[in-house]
């Protein structure tokens, strides 16, 4: 089993941690992608977010236990160059060492895909080790208004980038925990990647509690 860079393990007791960043541009749901995952709710209104908000919690996937830390990065102009370039921003602290990336862009605005595209272009160029990446089409309530077709964007994302490919609704809870679990697995996380079992994860903050199935 490949175990991303820094990722801390211990087969036998101790819970994991992983680390995980969202990135994309201004307005796509990353928030809303967070709090309908952590606590089953979501907000209309839009707040932008000013500050990287981060979540602690446990999960149990396939009857192993890991601690997580989801960063909620507020749009940033491109991804530091190095931790230096990082801790001057603090915006951008912790998206250095995240385990693994979510980049979500909106379905109906183009711009919010060549944000990403970049983004992942420049974790590529400044990243030493491979980082697992998954690709989220958001907003798939408002498939009317979808700017580039599905299959093009799935083709390039999955054949060309190597990068897994999901899309949900943040506002309906589409998709959204098979989102985290394609990324848990994907990080090695699962070691039972054949396994088709769902995923609980506890209201954010308190380590101590961890929901089970
Ligand atoms: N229709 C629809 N609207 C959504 C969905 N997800 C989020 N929104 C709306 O889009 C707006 C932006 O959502 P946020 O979650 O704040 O987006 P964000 O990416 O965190 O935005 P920043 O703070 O700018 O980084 C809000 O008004 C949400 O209600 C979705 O799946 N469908």
């Amino acid at each position: 089993m490949h175990w991303p860079a820094g990722y801390q393990s211990r087969r036998h007791g101790m819970v994991s941690t992983f680390k995980i960043a969202i990135l994309g541009a201004q307005g796509v749901g990353k928030t809303a992608i967070v709090r309908q995952f952590l606590f089953n709710e979501y907000n209309e209104a839009y707040l932008p977010s000013k500050t990287r908000r981060v979540y602690l919690p446990a999960a149990v996937l396939n009857e192993h236990a890991h601690n997580l830390q989801i960063m909620d990065f507020p749009p940033i102009a491109s991804f530091p160059v190095n931790t230096l370039q990082e801790w001057a921003d603090a915006r951008c602290r912790g998206v250095h060492s995240a385990h693994a990336y979510i980049l979500v862009y909106d379905i109906c605005c183009f711009d919010s895909f060549e944000y990403i595209k970049t983004i992942r272009q420049q974790i590529l160029q400044t990243r030493m080790i491979e980082t697992p990446i998954i690709i989220v089409g958001n907003k798939r309530d408002l498939q009317s208004g979808r700017v580039i077709p599905r299959r093009n964007v799935s083709n390039l994302v999955k054949k060309s980038w190597k990068c897994g490919y999901v899309e949900c609704s943040a506002k309906y809870n589409w998709h959204v925990l098979l989102l985290f679990r394609e990324l848990l697995q994907s990080m090695g996380c699962a070691r039972c990647k054949h396994v088709h079992a769902a995923i609980r994860f506890q209201g954010a903050l308190r380590r101590d509690r961890c929901s089970l199935m």
